[in-house]
């Protein structure tokens, strides 16, 4: 089974990810961006301030490729349970954010679009649910990503992904306090394992 962890940068998702590992010492950790040399070239274009949307689309899709390819499909086929901290509805939220002032009409369908004949949906995706300035706040505004204008067509891109397939998603509130939030992922997640 594949589970995906969701949300604005400062939702709390990494922090989350951390803990579950205890509660799941068998599953495979994993995360996009990846640690390969792929997503070696994602945080340099994350750092960048001037990087194309579309060149960093696409640097984003082959991290995503070489993931599934390397680690997802492997650990599946093996029968693992699979957490990923970020994965492809990121792509559809956030570079469906910074295309959204290109020539591509409906960015968010053009990313889900070349995706589409390659990339494995998650069965579970947790949505960690925060308002973009609290996410801001939290996440320090240190990349272009982290800023609440920006934010906020990332979250209503969630919120569009969330109303197309909405029993993939469970939503958790991110405001509360850390534990809150862990124990409202783990019954989530006990429910369906
Ligand atoms: N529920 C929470 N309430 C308040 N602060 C939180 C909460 N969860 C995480 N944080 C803090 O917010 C910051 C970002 O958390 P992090 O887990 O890295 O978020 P993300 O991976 O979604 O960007 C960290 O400083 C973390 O300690
Ligand atoms: C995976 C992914 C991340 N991102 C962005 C979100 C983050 O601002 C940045 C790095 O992701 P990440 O390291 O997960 O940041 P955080 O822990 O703060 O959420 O890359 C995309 O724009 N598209 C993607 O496909």
């Amino acid at each position: 089974m594949l589970v995906s962890l969701e949300g604005l940068d400062g939702s709390g998702k990494t922090t989350v990810w951390e803990s579950l590992k205890e509660t799941y010492p068998e599953a495979v950790f994993t995360r996009e961006p990846t640690e390969s040399w792929y997503g070696d070239a994602v945080s340099r274009s994350i750092s960048a301030d001037d990087a194309d949307p579309l060149a960093e689309l696409f640097l984003y899709t082959a991290d995503h490729a070489d993931h599934l390819s390397r680690v997802i499909r492997p650990a599946l086929a093996d029968g693992d349970l699979v957490i990923s901290d970020r994965y492809s509805d990121s792509r559809y939220a956030y570079q469906g954010a910074t295309l959204a002032d290109s020539t591509i009409d409906d960015p968010v369908a053009y990313v889900q679009s070349i995706h589409e004949p390659f990339t494995r949906s998650p069965d579970l995706t947790i949505y960690l649910d925060i308002d973009p300035e609290t996410a801001a706040e939290r996440s320090g505004k240190t990349n272009k990503f982290e800023q609440s204008a920006y934010l906020k067509r990332v979250q209503q891109n969630y919120q569009r992904l969330i109303d197309a397939t909405p029993g993939r998603f469970v939503q958790v509130d991110a405001s509360q306090p850390p534990k809150q939030v862990l124990t409202d992922v783990r019954e989530q997640l006990d429910a369906v394992l």
